[in-house]
């Protein structure tokens, strides 16, 4: 099989509000697909009718060669979902968690101590199975949840947000994790984030922005078409810079980031010499880069990631 995922003019109207407009794209097997977008973008609404949990005002979807609307139960098996959201119960060891899971999805019971075995040593959990879990730390709880959503074999995980509040160190060791799991057991992710740095480790990122998917390609590529030069720029004082730069430059796109002042320009080295010339405020710091995802996502939407994150992401 060659696409895990089909969506095919994918629709949901609420009462007043065309929340996903008629969009397709495919995931394909094996590969790890990040869909981002700011908030309201139609991002949630579009994983509830992928994963069963919302129907489709029109559109079709399939998961592993099974019809979303019409084979519910076939799809459900076919995918884990790991929420943002602890769902663990604290209480119980995270051995007893791992069975009450095997229950939910009938895993035959003489199949069930291997199994979670099995996903304990994925997630290198297996000496402190017997631990409850409200002794465990943010990192060990999503990871065994992680455990969790891999007990019945499923074929794509779907991930909301899965590092979210937790520390650098434990957000980069749990990445390590989830590469395990693509490279071993080619499971197909299906990644939400804010972090752009995590959305780099995806095959193909999608944005969606009001309902509808407005780029899908490989972040080198989303990169690439952007082209060009980022200049950071801060001076001894950004509004009369901005006003000398509106006047005397024309051709930079230019955008204000707190306290830096970015020129998006074709080519770095034709156009800051004459730049730092032309500028009679005195330049306090000066930095030139290449676009990064988050330059892509704000091209693309007009909105920075970070200015699109509730409290709770
Ligand atoms: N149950 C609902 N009834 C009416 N409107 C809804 C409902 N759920 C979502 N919407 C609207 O649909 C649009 C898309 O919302 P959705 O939650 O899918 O966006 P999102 O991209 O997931 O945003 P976020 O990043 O904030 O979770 C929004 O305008 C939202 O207000």
């Amino acid at each position: 099989m060659d696409n895990m995922i089909e969506v095919k003019n994918l629709t949901k109207t609420y009462k007043k509000v065309d929340a996903v407009k008629g969009i397709n794209f495919d995931v394909k097997e094996g590969e790890i697909f990040g869909f981002l977008g700011p908030n309201g973008a139609g991002k949630s609404t579009t994983i509830n009718m992928i994963c069963t949990m919302l129907a489709p005002s029109q559109g079709s979807i399939s998961i592993n060669g099974f019809d979303v609307q019409k084979e519910k139960n076939k799809v459900r098996e076919s995918i884990g979902i790991i929420f943002q959201e602890n769902t663990l119960d604290e209480k119980l060891t995270a051995m007893e968690n791992l069975m009450l899971h095997c229950r939910f999805y009938k895993v035959p019971k003489n199949k069930r101590v291997a199994r979670i075995q099995e996903v304990l040593e994925i997630v290198d959990l297996v000496d402190e199975k017997k631990q409850r879990v409200e002794t465990f730390s943010g990192g060990m709880k999503r990871r065994l949840e992680i455990a969790r959503g891999l007990l019945h074999y499923p074929k794509v995980l779907f991930l909301d947000e899965p590092t979210v509040g937790l520390d650098p160190q434990t957000r980069a060791h749990l990445w390590e994790y989830i590469l395990k799991l693509k490279e071993k057991e080619g499971i197909t992710m299906f990644l939400t984030t804010h972090y752009l740095d995590e959305a780099e480790i995806s095959d193909r990122i999608a944005i969606m922005d009001k309902g509808e998917i407005i780029a899908i390609d490989t972040p080198l590529k989303l990169k690439d078409e952007l082209g060009g030069d980022i200049i950071e720029l801060s001076t001894e004082d950004n509004v009369k810079a901005l006003q000398e730069i509106e006047e005397k430059v024309k051709d930079a796109e230019v955008t204000v980031h707190e306290d830096t002042i970015h020129l998006k320009v074709a080519s770095s080295d034709a156009f800051i010499s004459s730049f730092i010339k032309t500028l009679e405020i005195p330049i306090t710091k000066l930095n030139i880069r290449k676009p990064t995802l988050n330059d892509v996502f704000l091209a693309f939407t007009g909105r920075d990631i970070g200015q699109t994150q509730t409290n709770n992401k």
